[in-house]
């Protein structure tokens, strides 16, 4: 299985229109690839919160638009990263929209760990509530956003739906690029998955972003892992790998559920 990162970079003098057409591009160059991966809020950048309700639109709005034409014309799959979604009720949400190779929305997820604390996305934006699963003919993806990284019950729960390849499209700061690169590991040997982790370059609202994508295997192994700058990141995976490792090496079988916390 091919799958092409998109570490594309989000500046602030770069307008949104024309950097969708950028993306647009760089997907049709994947043609030949089987995924293809954008990152977290590329339209606006995860730290422009002050573009969020500006930029935001409906689920099938014009990033959706542009995106399914460019996943048909290229023949794959595409995880379009995230939007800022302006949801039916109005809330805004930070929405990853996955397309079918004739551009169908196949699922859109919202995140579900907003970052910020008390301020930026957890304020700004609603949380989503549900896990979401994809399955390709080659693997079963599953999906998170970003800072849902820190949070290993959320790739458990994926693993559970039968999740094998985990898809995190991430606008990741560079002033943590360390815990970026531990945690892809980690969630990728906790859970015996493959973990495409795919960032932004560039600097916007004044974050240096880490960019850095990772693709991490079952075992644990770095397969690739880009650069700080704009870069197209391409990695060839047998994903019957993590089946594998789930056999020869079956701890995730040695699970213990529902403990009890500890008594005083
Ligand atoms: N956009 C994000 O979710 C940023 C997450 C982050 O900076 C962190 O977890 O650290």
């Amino acid at each position: 299985m091919r799958a092409s990162l998109i570490q594309i970079a989000v500046n602030e003098d770069e307008p949104v229109e024309e950097r969708r057409l950028r993306a647009a591009a760089l997907v049709r160059e994947q043609a030949g690839a089987d995924l293809v991966v954008l990152p977290e809020l590329w339209t606006t950048g995860a730290f422009a919160f002050e573009d969020f309700y500006p930029a935001a639109e409906p689920l099938r709005g014009p990033t959706y638009e542009v995106m399914a034409k460019a996943a048909s014309d290229a023949g794959v799959w595409l995880h379009a990263g995230s939007v800022p979604e302006r949801g039916p009720d109005g809330r805004l949400y930070n929405t990853s929209l996955l397309l079918s190779p004739s551009g169908d929305l196949v699922a859109s997820y919202r995140k579900i760990h907003r970052f910020g604390f008390d301020k930026g996305e957890a304020v700004l934006m609603g949380a989503g509530h549900e896990p979401v699963t994809v399955r390709l003919p080659e693997t079963v993806l599953g999906v998170a956003t970003c800072y849902d990284l820190r949070f290993p019950e959320l790739f458990r729960s994926l693993v559970d739906d039968g999740a094998e390849t985990l898809v995190v499209p991430a606008g990741w700061p560079e002033r943590r690029r360390a815990h970026w690169t531990l945690l892809a590991q980690a969630r990728a040997v906790e859970n015996q998955a493959f973990v495409l982790a795919c960032g932004t370059a560039g600097t916007h609202a004044g974050v240096p972003q880490a960019g850095h994508s990772i693709v991490v295997d079952p075992w644990g192994e770095v397969l690739a892992e880009a650069g700080a700058d704009e870069e197209v990141l391409t990695v060839e995976f047998d994903p019957a790998k993590a089946a594998r490792t789930r056999e020869q090496f079956p701890a995730l079988k040695d699970r213990v559920l529902g403990l009890e916390p500890p008594r005083r």
